[in-house]
């Protein structure tokens, strides 16, 4: 198998076929909804918060609402009292059925529910799919996260409507450290070989860089991108503000960290600070752009002609051309 990460691929253009990058459609459908980009902020506390979510739902992007210390009944209701729609996270716990019950009774059913824990491949989020599909048959489901071509297929046999592959790619992870497991380093080919099995849509989650990640992200099978530190540091980002020598910074911490958790138990997440760069409306513009470009390069028009590009891998063992024949 190849091994490689977003810094070492590199993406092969073939003709333009538009006069203006403005000609390109970054759009992607999920769920019965398109979306302007293929891009969501990461469900983390130091990345989204209500307004933040509220913004995204009313702008054309997806979001998902993070799960620490919110109250999910509340916040759905709250979404669709202001005619949104309502995408949460919830993990495998008591509590978390007792919330999936309570919006079912209220009818307030969100349109989208991320079953979000470190190791997806379980048997707590089967039970959980199968009681997300029981108690709310409509609401799109997206389970992770996994880094195998096994969870992918039992994920999607359990009844997943989408998979989120990533374990340990992220800024602030330190699974990969604490117990010698992930996919952090090679996150691009773990994509690109759960990609192979999948027949639903993947988001990718973790170790996105630089914009250009996201088109890469695209050719080897993700339909959306997860993303949490490029997007942690804006003027509005829920994290503290902190000054350092007259600089700005916003705190991005783990959501496995103590930080997160309150106490030093299974930690598997740091924190870091992040330099403030502006609004966030404007990276995501900035990033509905480069999208744009990346789709032009592929000599396409819309986002999955970035599928159909060759690549090359720099450097190391596996370096070399790939030709799609
Ligand atoms: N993408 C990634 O690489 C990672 C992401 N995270 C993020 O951190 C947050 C907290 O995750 P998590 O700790 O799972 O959430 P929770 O604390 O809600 O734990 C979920 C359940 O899974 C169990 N659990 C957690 N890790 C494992 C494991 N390795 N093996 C078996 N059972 C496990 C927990 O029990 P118990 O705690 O008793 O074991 C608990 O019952 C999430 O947002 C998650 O996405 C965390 C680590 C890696
Ligand atoms: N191993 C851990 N992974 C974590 C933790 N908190 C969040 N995450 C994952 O990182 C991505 C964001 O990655 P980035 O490279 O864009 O910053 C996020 O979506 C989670 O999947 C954690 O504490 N430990």
């Amino acid at each position: 198998m190849e091994i490689f990460d977003y810094d070492n691929v590199l993406l092969l253009p073939r003709k333009c076929r538009v006069e203006s990058r403005s000609e390109c459609d970054a759009g992607v459908e999920l769920g019965g909804r398109t979306f302007r980009i293929p891009v969501v902020p990461a469900n983390m506390k130091t990345v989204v918060n209500e307004p933040i979510c509220l913004w995204l739902a009313e702008h054309g992007y997806f979001y998902v609402m993070h799960r620490f210390d919110i109250d999910n009944v509340a916040f759905v209701r709250e979404m669709h009292s202001k005619g949104a729609y309502a995408s949460i996270s919830v993990g495998v716990k008591k509590a978390d059925y007792d919330a999936v019950n309570q919006m079912a009774a209220e009818g307030h059913v969100p349109e989208y529910v991320t079953i979000d824990i470190a190791h997806g491949h379980a048997d707590s989020v089967r039970d959980m799919i199968t009681h997300l599909k029981a108690t709310m048959p409509s609401t799109f489901v997206i389970a992770g996260n996994v880094g195998t071509p096994e969870a992918i297929i039992d994920l999607e046999n359990w009844g997943a409507d989408a998979t989120k592959v990533g374990i340990g790619p992220g800024k602030v992870c330190i699974t990969r450290m604490k117990t010698g497991f992930g996919t952090g380093g090679w996150q691009l080919s773990a994509l690109k070989w759960c990609a192979r099995v999948a027949t639903k849509p993947i988001i990718a989650d973790g170790g996105i860089r630089e914009h250009g990640d996201i088109a890469k992200s695209v050719r080897f099978g993700a339909t959306m991108v997860m993303i949490g530190s490029m997007l942690a540091g804006h003027e509005e980002s829920p994290g503290e503000t902190v000054d350092v020598d007259g600089k700005l910074f916003k705190e991005y911490y783990g959501s496995a960290s103590d930080f997160n958790k309150g106490e030093y138990r299974h930690v598997e997440g740091k924190r870091i600070l992040e330099p403030v760069k502006g609004k966030l409306a404007d990276t995501l513009r900035e990033m509905e752009e480069d999208i744009q470009s990346s789709i032009s390069y592929a000599g396409g028009r819309k986002l999955n002609d970035i599928r159909k590009v060759n690549y090359v891998i720099l450097g190391g063992d596996n370096a070399g051309e790939h030709l799609l024949m």
